[in-house]
Order: C-alpha cells, then sequence, then structure tokens
C-alpha cells in the first residue's frame, strides 16, 4: 500500500523552486532523501507534514488527499534538524507528551518510555531539562518524543547529525531496527551519504528542487542517471573524464587514455564523459583493461584503505586501493580501469 505519494508537486519561494516532485513511499518503507544543502528535502517533507502546501500538483496520504487533512489529522511526526523540544518540560515530560495528549494509560506511558529510552539511551538525562542536555542529547530527547507518539509515519530530517561518529553508527542501525519492528513508513533527510545509503530500502537523490534519480541504494551507486549523480554518490566521488565517441568506442580527451570500448551502447559521435569511481582503478596492469602511467601527488593511508591523488595530465585522479598502499608521492605508477564498471555519459550529462 501506497503511504504518501506526491505528484508533480511545485513549491515556489522567492529565489527557490522545488519541483514539480514525483515520488511514492509505500507503508513500512524506510525512503531516505540525499542531495546537497539547500536543494529543497526539508521543504519536501513540509509537504508531507503539511506545513507547506503545493502550488500545483497533490499530496495524498494512504489514499487521502493531503489539501483535505490538517497537520493532526495526518498521524505523522516530525524530528526537525531544528529541534523543539519544550524548554520547561524535562527529557521524560518531552518525551511521554504525545502519549498523554491523546489519552494514554499510565501503564502505556511507562512502558513505551522504558522502550524509548533504552534504545535511545536516554535514561540517564530524563530529570534535565533541555537547557542542561547537550546538542546530541536534546536530538535523542526529540527523537523519543517523536518514536513514543508511535505515528504512522515519521519524518526525519538530518536526526543524529548533531551525534558523534559512534553514536551516529549506532543509531542509525537502532532506528532501522524501529522501524522495522513497528512496520513505520520512515521518510529520511540526510546529506550524509554512507548514512543514507547504509539506512535506506529506496533513495531520492536531489538536486536544485528536482528529483534526480530514485532507486536502491545499489542501483544509485552502481548505474547513477546522471553525471550529476554520479558526482554526488560516492565518497571519495567519482573521476569524470572528458571525451568523444566514435564508432570503436570513446575517445578521452586527457592525455594518453587508450580508446575506452564501450558495450551495448548506440552513441557514435559526439562529446562524452566517462566515470570511473575510485575504487574501479587500479595499482598496476590488469588483463583486458586499459592502462595508463599516473604521476603520485599525495597518498592518504585511512587504515582499511588507502586513497591515491595522482596526476593524469593536468587532471588529478582519486584512487582508492584496499589495505595500506606506500607509494612516493612523484612516483609514475601504471593504473587499470575496471572495464566492467565504467560509466559513460552524453553531452548533457545523461547516462549512455
Ligand atoms: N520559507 C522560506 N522562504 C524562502 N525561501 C525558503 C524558505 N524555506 C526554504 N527556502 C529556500 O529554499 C531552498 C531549499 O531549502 P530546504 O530547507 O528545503 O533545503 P534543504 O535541502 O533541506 O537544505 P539543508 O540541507 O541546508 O537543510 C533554500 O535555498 C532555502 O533558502
Amino acid at each position: 500500500m501506497t503511504a504518501i505519494e506526491i505528484s508533480n508537486a511545485v513549491k515556489r519561494y522567492p529565489d527557490f523552486t522545488l519541483g514539480p516532485i514525483s515520488m511514492s513511499v509505500a507503508q513500512g518503507e524506510f525512503f531516505g532523501i540525499f542531495g546537497p544543502p539547500s536543494t529543497g528535502k526539508t521543504s519536501i517533507l513540509k509537504l508531507i507534514l503539511g506545513l507547506l502546501q503545493p502550488e500545483e500538483g497533490t499530496v495524498t496520504l494512504s489514499g487521502k488527499d493531503g489539501a483535505a487533512l490538517d497537520v493532526a489529522e495526518r498521524d505523522i511526526s516530525m524530528v526537525f534538524q531544528n529541534l523543539a523540544l519544550f524548554p520547561h518540560m524535562t527529557g521524560r515530560e518531552n518525551i511521554i507528551f504525545p502519549l498523554k495528549e491523546r489519552g494514554a494509560s499510565e501503564k502505556e506511558i511507562e512502558e513505551r518510555l522504558d522502550f524509548v529510552s533504552e534504545v535511545l539511551h536516554v535514561s540517564h538525562i530524563l530529570h534535565k531539562n533541555p537547557a542542561q542536555m547537550s546538542g546530541g542529547e536534546r536530538q535523542r530527547i526529540a527523537l523519543g518524543r517523536a518514536f513514543a507518539a508511535e505515528s504512522r509515519a515519521m519524518l526525519l530530517d538530518e536526526p543524529i547529525a548533531a551525534l558523534d561518529a559512534r553514536l551516529r553508527e549506532e543509531m542509525r542501525v537502532e532506528l532501522k531496527r524501529l522501524q522495522r519492528e513497528n512496520n513505520q513508513t520512515f521518510v529520511y533527510v540526510s546529506h550524509d551519504e554512507e548514512e543514507v545509503m547504509a539506512i535506506s530500502d529506496r533513495v531520492a537523490v536531489i538536486i536544485d528542487g528536482k528529483i534526480a534519480q530514485i532507486g536502491t541504494p545499489d542501483e544509485v551507486y552502481s548505474t547513477p542517471n546522471s553525471v550529476a549523480v554520479a558526482g554526488v554518490i560516492g565518497s571519495p566521488p567519482m573521476n569524470f573524464f572528458k571525451g568523444t565517441y566514435s564508432a570503436s568506442g570513446v575517445h578521452f580527451n586527457t592525455s594518453s587514455l587508450p580508446t575506452v570500448p564501450i558495450t551495448g551502447a548506440t552513441r557514435k559521435g559526439g562529446d562524452g564523459t566517462l566515470g570511473v569511481r575510485p575504487e574501479d582503478i587500479w595499482l598496476g596492469e590488469s588483463e583486458g583493461n586499459p592502462s595508463i602511467d599516473v604521476n603520485v601527488s599525495s597518498v592518504e593511508p585511512l587504515g582499511s584503505y588507502t586513497i591515491i591523488n595522482a596526476y593524469l595530465g593536468d587532471q588529478i585522479v582519486k584512487i582508492r586501493a584496499p589495505g595500506q598502499v606506500t607509494l612516493k608521492e612523484n612516483a609514475v605508477q601504471r593504473v587499470s580501469f575496471d572495464l566492467r564498471h565504467l560509466h559513460f555519459f552524453d553531452d548533457v550529462g545523461e547516462r549512455v
């Protein structure tokens, strides 16, 4: 069943237009929204919650036209980026507020409070007021209040951004578990690509107020439909090389990179872009794959992998090699491109 359906929705601000946006989220789905800053992610959540009305198009919630539902009727909780806790209430009072509002029994309130406090690690701060909490603690209390409500759907806007890295990893596992256990619909906004890819069933990539691609994390990563999507998904980002298509493949302008055969594509002639992810460039020659010399510029050892920045002509190329690699600056290094994982884009940046 479709929980949230947005169809050709447009919202115009003086300096920014969101949309037209079309997306549908299934009941019980963990739906991620990812994109660079100021691209309209929060505005999409506000359309779903009813804080914004679309100027064109529609928002439908479980089959009901959003235009006919006020915020309270939607049965949706939202955790805002700039969280809004009641300052005069303790953590405990904040969390149980929605339960009291709907007249839950004392027993139910206590049980829910215990459950939420344990999962979110907030038992020790329940007596504090928000002013006495750190940013991360306030964030967890805000999450607790949203979870306590047991709404049909939860909208989360960068909900764990204020937490430290270890707690963030722990929390994303817990959030996913809670979502699955409660069979809730989650729409989860983050500008942290790794986080949103790790946690979501499907991801919408938002660029300049429009949905650039919707797919599973694997689809979006393995087959980005444009240079724009390829450029924002993946860390370090994909390497791009300008070139020209011909009958035998693509000839790249970059120094002496050999013509790269392109399989299954009908395109001949015209400019294009080759995309290669840093992990698809290998150190050394490899059979059947095009190879080329690069000049090592710097080496970043990161424990389980190493990032090598190297010059190919006057362009910096990023290579991600497994394990620890010892390479000297200015060394000439032969590298090969994994032919199975090359990405071709046309002159307007669409995937070929
Ligand atoms: N109420 C408003 N009035 C005018 N402009 C607005 C309003 N709300 C948002 N905008 C503009 O719309 C654009 C998108 O904002 P939005 O908050 O939806 O993006 P976002 O992707 O969530 O951003 P961030 O990642 O920085 O939180 C921004 O340029 C913002 O300045």
